[in-house]
């Protein structure tokens, strides 16, 4: 009978913490993203721009929106790294992919790491959230375009959304998260997740 409750109550009462990987090639801007993340929404000052450094390791960021608790996990993305993207799949709730936007030259590669991503099985039905990074400079591509250039028509069954944001001045950050909060509280794979930590229900 306890367990019956304690159940209800932890299913009622728990915040789902979410776990939110943050891809993409180097340079795009992922830690920077980060940081202003953690100053938009938690009362850490995050690191200023030029104290930035390319990660070789993993930054972790906690924040909250919407009532929810964000877990960001922060990779390198230069290319002998991303072998160690795929190791952190398996628990995460959705991607955050960040795609340098005024860098046109290396769309190609930006696009082919994040075919290689949805491949993997591990992220099944995980949401994705395309970053058009770095708007705060004039020759920056628009997130139509974006889209358009990464072909997301075969993404059909993926929840996925292309924003364009700065990760320097804010803009598109705020949106962004709260869409990702909402599609994370009812994708298939939360509740899968969920159903694997033993948090499944009142019946559980
Ligand atoms: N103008 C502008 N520059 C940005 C923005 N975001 C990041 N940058 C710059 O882009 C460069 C790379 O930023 P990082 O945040 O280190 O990129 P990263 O994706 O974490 O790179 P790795 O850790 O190597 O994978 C730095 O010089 C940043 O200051 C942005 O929104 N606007
Ligand atoms: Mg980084």
């Amino acid at each position: 009978m306890f367990s019956l409750f304690y159940g209800l109550w932890k299913y009622l009462f728990s915040k789902t913490e979410f776990h939110v990987l943050i891809l993409g090639i180097d340079k795009a801007g992922k830690t920077t993203l980060l940081e202003k993340l953690k100053s938009l929404y938690s009362n850490l000052e995050g690191l200023p721009p030029d104290r930035i450094v390319p990660t070789v390791g993993l930054n972790i960021g906690r924040i909250e929106v919407s009532n929810s608790k964000l877990v960001f996990w922060d990779l390198g993305g230069q290319a002998g790294l991303r072998s160690i993207w795929e190791k952190y799949y398996e628990e995460a709730h959705a991607v955050v992919y960040v795609i340098d936007a005024t860098c046109p030259s290396r769309f190609e590669e930006s696009k082919s790491a994040l075919e290689k991503v949805l491949r993997h099985e591990d992220l099944q039905g995980a949401p994705l959230l395309i970053l058009a990074n770095k708007q705060d400079l004039s020759e920056a591509v628009s997130a139509e375009e974006i889209a358009r250039y990464l072909d997301l028509k075969k993404l059909d069954e993926r929840i996925y959304m292309v924003e364009a944001v700065s990760a320097y001045d804010g803009m598109g950050i705020k949106e962004s998260m709260e869409w990702l909060v909402e599609v994370m509280e009812r994708s298939k794979r939360t509740e899968t997740l969920r159903v694997r930590a033993g948090v499944a229900g009142p019946g559980a």
